[in-house]
Formats: C-alpha cells, sequence, structure tokens
C-alpha cells in the first residue's frame, strides 16, 4: 500500500498491531461524559481515525491484531467498492463471522458468496411494499401496547407527568413489532427470547475479546433461545399441515408452499421444505453440488436466520428511534412541526396511519433523514478482500480488510458544510441529493447488492411509532440526562435517555 501512497501507524507489537493504542484513545476519550449536548461525537467515537487520519491522510492502513485493515474515505471508491462488481470479491472476514457465531451464525448479515445470494434471494421478498402493507396494523397494534402503558402511567402520576427511560421502552417496542411481524409470535415469547438473545449478544462480544471464557453460558444460553424459535417453528408447521389437510396443490390457486405463511419465518420454512423435496432422491454427488452451490437450505440456516432477523430488526430500529427522541425532545420546534404533521396525517385517516400516505410524511421524514446522519446506529462497514482487486486506481490485495468509518464520512463539513454537527433537518427538505456535495457521503443503510434488506420497513416502523406517539405525548429531555454515546457494536447512548413525559393538550 505504501507504494500506492497509502502509509499508517507503525504496528506496537508484533501480535497486537495498533489495538492497544486504538483502545487506550477510545478508553480515554469516552472517559467522561460529554460536557454539552454536542452532537460533535466523532472525536468521542472514533478518536483512533480522527488521530491517524491526521496524521497520514484520511485512508490509511492500521494494524487490527495481525489483521491488516484499510480505512477507506474516498467516495467514488467507496461506491464502486460496494456495488455488485466486487460483490463475490469481497465479503465478511473471518475474524468477524468467528465474533458472532454463537450469537447469529451464517445468517444472511455473516454470510458469503452463493450462499449470500440464495439466502438474500429467500428473505427479499418478505420486505416488498405489498408485504409491508400488512405489516402496518402490526405495528399499529404494538405501539398502541405502548399508548395504553404510558396513559396509565400518567394517570398514576399526581403531577401529571413521568419520567421515562425512552430508550428501555423503544427497545422492548421494536423487538415486540419484529416478534409479530416476522414471526407471528406473541408478546410474551417474543420478550423472552429478545432478553435471552441480548443477554447471548453481550457474552459473544465480551468473550471474543477474552479468548472464549463464558463459552458454558453462552451455549447454555443459545440452546434455550433456539428452543424458543423452535418452539415457533414448529407451531407454524403443525398449522400449515393442518391447513394443508384434505387440499391438494394447486387448489384454489394456491401452492403447498404458500401454507406456512407469508412473513419472513413462512418464506424461509417454505423453502428449506422445497430444498428437502428438490433433495430427494439423495443423488450424493447432486446434494454436494447443490450445497457447494449454497441452495441447500438446513435447520441449521433456518435457525441463524431467525437470530439474524431478531438481531438486525430490533437494535438498529431501537436506536433510531430512541435517537430521535433525544432530539426531538430537545428541540421544541422540531417537535412541534413533526406533531402538527402528525396530527393532521391522522386526522386525514381517521386517527389509523395509513401506507400509501406513509411517503407524505415529510417533516417526519426530514428528522428521521438527519437522525440517522449524526447518530447514525452502524457506524463502521467493514469488508475482506478475498482475492486482489482493483478498485479505481486502487489496488486492494487480497486479505487485506476494508474499513468504511460511515460515522466520520456523515459529520465531515467539507461534504455537509460547516453546521455538519447540528441538527438540522432542513437540510433534507429537498431529498438527500441536494443535501450535501455527494448523496454517497450518505449510506446509513449502505449501497448496492448488500445494502440494508429491512430499510422500507424500518422507515415505516419509524414513522408510524413517531406519527402515534407525537400525537398523544409530549417530550421533554429529563435534567439528569447525560450526553455519553458509546459503540457496542451499534451506536447507543451510556446512559440511556431519560424523558419527561406529559400528555398533549391541544
Ligand atoms: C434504522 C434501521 C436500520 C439501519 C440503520 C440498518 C443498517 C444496516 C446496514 C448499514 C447494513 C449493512 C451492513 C454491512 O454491510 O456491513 C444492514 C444490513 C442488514 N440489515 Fe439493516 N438496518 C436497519 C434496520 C433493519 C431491519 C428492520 C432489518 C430486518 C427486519 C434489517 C436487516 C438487515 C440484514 C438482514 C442485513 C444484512 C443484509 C445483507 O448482508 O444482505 N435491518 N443494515
Amino acid at each position: 500500500m505504501r507504494r500506492q501512497g497509502i502509509s499508517g501507524p507503525s504496528p506496537t507489537s508484533f501480535f497486537g498491531g495498533n489495538l492497544q493504542e486504538r483502545n487506550n484513545l477510545r478508553k480515554e476519550a469516552m472517559l467522561h461524559d460529554m460536557q454539552s449536548l454536542s452532537h460533535d461525537i466523532v472525536p468521542r467515537l472514533m478518536p483512533d481515525y480522527v488521530q491517524w487520519s491526521q496524521t497520514y491522510g484520511k485512508s490509511f492502513v492500521f494494524w487490527w491484531g495481525i489483521e491488516p485493515r484499510l480505512a477507506i474515505y474516498d467516495l467514488e471508491h467507496i461506491k464502486e467498492l460496494l456495488s455488485s462488481k466486487h460483490m463475490y470479491s469481497l465479503g465478511r472476514s473471518r475474524l468477524q463471522q468467528e465474533g458472532v457465531m454463537h450469537f447469529i451464525g451464517k445468517g444472511l448479515l455473516m454470510a458469503n458468496g452463493d450462499a449470500w445470494t440464495h439466502q438474500r434471494r429467500v428473505v427479499a421478498p418478505a420486505f416488498h411494499v405489498e408485504k409491508l402493507k400488512h405489516q402496518l396494523e402490526h405495528i399499529v397494534e404494538c405501539t398502541l401496547e405502548v399508548v395504553k402503558l404510558w396513559n396509565k402511567m400518567l394517570c398514576e402520576s399526581k403531577e401529571e407527568r413521568v419520567e421515562i427511560e425512552i430508550s428501555e421502552h423503544m427497545s422492548q417496542l421494536a423487538g415486540d413489532i419484529i416478534a409479530k411481524t416476522e414471526f407471528s409470535s406473541s408478546h410474551q415469547k417474543g420478550k423472552l427470547i429478545f432478553l435471552k438473545l441480548s443477554a447471548l449478544q453481550k457474552l459473544s462480544i465480551h468473550s471474543s475479546s477474552r479468548f472464549g471464557s463464558n463459552l458454558q453460558r453462552i451455549r447454555k444460553l443459545k440452546e434455550e433461545v433456539e428452543s424458543l424459535f423452535m418452539e415457533i417453528i414448529e407451531g407454524r408447521r403443525a398449522a400449515a399441515l393442518q391447513a394443508m389437510a384434505g387440499h391438494t396443490d394447486d387448489e384454489d390457486g394456491q401452492q403447498k408452499n404458500d401454507y406456512y405463511g407469508q412473513d419472513l419465518l413462512g418464506l424461509m420454512l417454505a423453502e428449506m421444505e422445497a430444498a428437502k423435496l428438490e433433495a430427494a432422491p439423495p443423488l450424493r454427488g447432486q446434494r454436494r453440488q447443490r450445497q457447494q452451490l449454497g441452495r441447500m437450505y438446513t435447520s441449521r440456516q433456518l435457525m441463524d436466520e431467525c437470530k439474524t432477523f431478531f438481531f438486525t430488526g430490533h437494535e438498529t430500529t431501537w436506536l433510531l428511534l430512541t435517537w430521535t427522541f433525544m432530539l426531538l425532545a430537545s428541540s421544541p420546534t422540531w417537535q412541534h412541526r413533526a406533531r402538527q404533521e402528525a396530527l393532521l396525517f391522522l386526522h386525514q385517516h381517521g386517527d389509523m396511519p395509513d401506507f400509501d400516505m406513509l411517503s407524505r410524511l415529510k417533516v417526519l421524514g426530514m428528522i428521521l433523514l438527519e437522525s440517522l446522519r449524526l447518530y447514525t446506529p452502524a457506524t463502521l462497514l467493514a469488508r475482506e478482500a478475498f482475492s486482489s482487486i482493483k478498485v479505481g486506481d486502487l489496488e486492494i490485495p487480497k486479505g487485506l480488510s476494508v474499513w468504511v468509518p460511515v460515522l466520520a464520512i456523515h459529520h465531515d463539513k467539507t461534504i455537509w458544510g460547516e453546521d455538519a454537527d447540528e441538527f438540522k433537518p432542513e437540510r433534507f427538505s429537498e431529498g438527500v441529493v441536494k443535501a450535501c456535495k455527494n448523496p454517497m457521503a450518505f449510506m446509513p443503510f449502505s449501497f448496492g447488492p448488500r445494502n440494508c434488506v429491512g430499510q422500507n420497513f424500518a422507515m415505516m416502523e419509524a414513522k408510524i411509532v413517531l406519527c402515534m406517539l407525537l400525537s398523544q405525548f409530549t417530550f421533554h429531555l429529563s435534567p439528569s440526562y447525560r450526553h455519553a454515546p458509546i459503540c457496542i457494536l451499534t451506536l447507543q447512548p451510556k446512559h440511556g435517555v431519560p424523558i419527561i413525559l406529559r400528555h398533549f393538550r391541544p
């Protein structure tokens, strides 16, 4: 890379590379809460990136233990890198996959090559617009439970106000929504899975940095999570078999696989059954060939996918909602504008959100984009080169990991202007294209074929939840709020977001 004019910090130890220096910088930057409610969070969350980019330029190489990583910043390079051109030459590294092996396994997020292509093809239809329309009522139903709970809390309060920790409420709501919409799970079972999966996530993160301590606890939790999913899967199978009894294929135009349901779980189960049929008679050569092509859909794959979607569908949306409430609670003007729009929207649609009209929620749309820019849940994108590739004029050798610092790009003043660290939803008033110098600089959902498969679902969910809650309640940041964003896989508020909640009185 030096020959191409790209350098970087020298590794300080043979096995540790630059990890010690990076960890020290991060520890120091995050030692204290932020002094004020500033959105200038890159120096706090990526101090290593800030320091090294000032010394070596915005693209540089550093050592993650024994793994070399290239921080890449040029937007044209990033565009090409994430495009379909390099789809099969880049993917998740072994290190990335091992870190989450017990937690989400080789579900879509961690899959590579042909297996990824197959898995994506199976799940993508669950997120088509027509399917999303049917999910709306479930999202409304789950949000109404929150409305009910908050009404009760306010009724019981003598002061007509209560303090709530909104990140906890949004976390439960997002978990409830994904359980209901994609798995038709009951509230109770969804909650239990979500609690155990969160514990598994925390243990997995810890143990990857402690060389496998906690392994027994991890295995036990994994078994518990999987047996809860198994109950849901078996329940769905039994219901499908019952519905199939007495029917033949094509009766009323219905195929056997339709009986499994049209949500994510239904699509995956149907694929697994189809793969089983295809695999019979089990001609060994064919089976191996199919496996190599990634066309088998095993129960292991189904389980990993269930965990993957429970995790991805919950983690990021919860954070989008939490940070958006933090921003609105500290900006009365934008909260007022968003509420006016929500009230008008609900008034026009008999107090129920309407799918086709969601795109007309312009103010809410701008606020969500600005929230995703400032507090993007996924702060970086990482890929490993499986073969040597050329990206523009840049040669990336086989084995090099590439690292896109999304958060730093979202806050770059040369791209977004001097007010890059301010909350200004109006910058999106004419869409992403006009909001900055290069629309590629906005990538909360990534780009290209491996972009976020659930992005439309997430935006729909966020708009409905905000619309319903803003129309009934007001939100003010509690004086006890401590501004301390941290990164634990995703960008989170270290001490939560305490909010003073009141009924909205027009
Ligand atoms: C605000 C909400 C969300 C954000 C900001 C977000 C962000 C992202 C990003 C940046 C990626 C690419 C990761 C990478 O390439 O390294 C991604 C992938 C993914 N997301 Fe999301 N996501 C959100 C919501 C969701 C939801 C609601 C679901 C599912 C219900 C979901 C499922 C996935 C999956 C399965 C992938 C892997 C896609 C693939 O590799 O083909 N996400 N997401």
